[in-house]
């Protein structure tokens, strides 16, 4: 499957007004601890006349890790991507039910998708560094952005402390990106993430090409990013979702009575749940090994 990698890419979609989107560019939030900063009602997407996946109702909590996990197909990035947007990079794709951001409908009119991927970013399967300069890389966000405030040392400073990638690059800020190592590269993929200060950051596998260490460290930062940020992470790895996520949202596909595959979210609940007493016999199979 392919779409482009660049959530920054005004070239794509030109930017608009957003008249929708009024919350404070900090991700400062409305509401209480247990208010969903994301909220999925009903949603289904198409691709052309194919429905993807259809009838996924789920929170995604403020401060938390929400995994999605699922055989190969069900469409969990497919839903990851309709949560800032990035669907409406594929021609032909198109998001129905409601997909709220505090409370408003991130696909009204009005709603800019430029804006809307600054505040819910997004870090991909392969790291993707631009072939620039570590520093750019970290930059970049902050120019198509317009968010130059004259304090940019220190904002890369931030963002690479972060991401955790500060001690390594320090010395190094003007080398090449691609110098560095797979994991070092998607740790700097998640600087240029933070960068623009997002409120929410979705994670597409982000570890599956990574090495064990480099996996481990991408986790250890996860749970520091938790802290500030709210994550949703697609993961084939079950053990990866069970070791870093809060909730889980199960995902299988399944035939309909024409024959056609449809993706859809059979179980979310609290992580613990899911691994150790799954309310879904789909869900249990599935986490046990005897499907999928
Ligand atoms: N750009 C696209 N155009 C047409 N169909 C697509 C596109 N992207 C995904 N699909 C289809 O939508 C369905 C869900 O795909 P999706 O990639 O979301 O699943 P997934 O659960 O993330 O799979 P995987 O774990 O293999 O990445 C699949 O049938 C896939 O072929």
């Amino acid at each position: 499957m392919t779409y482009p990698e660049d959530p920054m890419d005004t070239t794509i979609v030109p930017p608009r007004l957003s008249a929708g989107l009024s919350l404070h560019p900090s991700g400062a939030t409305h509401g209480g601890e247990n208010t969903p900063v994301i909220d999925l009602a009903d949603v289904a997407v198409w691709y052309g006349d194919y429905q993807a996946v259809r009838g996924v109702s789920m929170p995604v909590a403020r401060n938390q890790i929400t995994a999605m996990i699922g055989p190969s197909g069900c469409g969990k990035s497919t839903v990851l991507r309709s949560l800032n947007r990035m669907n409406d990079l594929i021609g032909g794709a198109r998001v129905t039910g409601v997909v709220s951001y505090h409370g408003q409908d991130l696909y009204a009119r009005d709603v800019d998708p430029i804006e809307v991927r600054r505040r819910i970013g997004m870090v991909f399967q392969k790291p993707n560094p631009f072939p620039k300069s570590i520093y750019d890389n970290v930059t970049y966000g902050l120019k198509v952005n317009k968010m130059d405030t004259g304090r940019t040392d220190d904002l890369v400073e931030q963002a690479l402390r972060g991401a955790a990638l500060w001690d390594e690059v320090k010395d190094k800020l003007k080398t090449s990106a691609l110098a560095l190592s797979g994991g070092q590269q998607q740790r700097l993929c998640i600087a240029r993430t933070i960068a623009v200060r997002p409120e929410v950051i979705l994670m597409d596998e982000p570890c599956s090409a990574l090495d064990p260490i480099a996996t481990g460290k991408i986790e250890d930062l996860m749970h520091e990013l938790a802290a500030s940020y709210t994550i949703v992470i697609v993961t084939h790895n079950m053990q990866q979702a069970a070791r870093v996520s809060h909730r889980t949202a199960f995902f299988t596909a399944e035939l309909d009575d024409a024959g056609v595959r449809h993706g859809r979210l059979v179980e979310f609940n609290d992580t613990g749940r899911i691994f150790t007493n799954p309310a879904d016999k789909r869900t249990e199979d599935y986490i046990t090994g005897r499907f999928g």
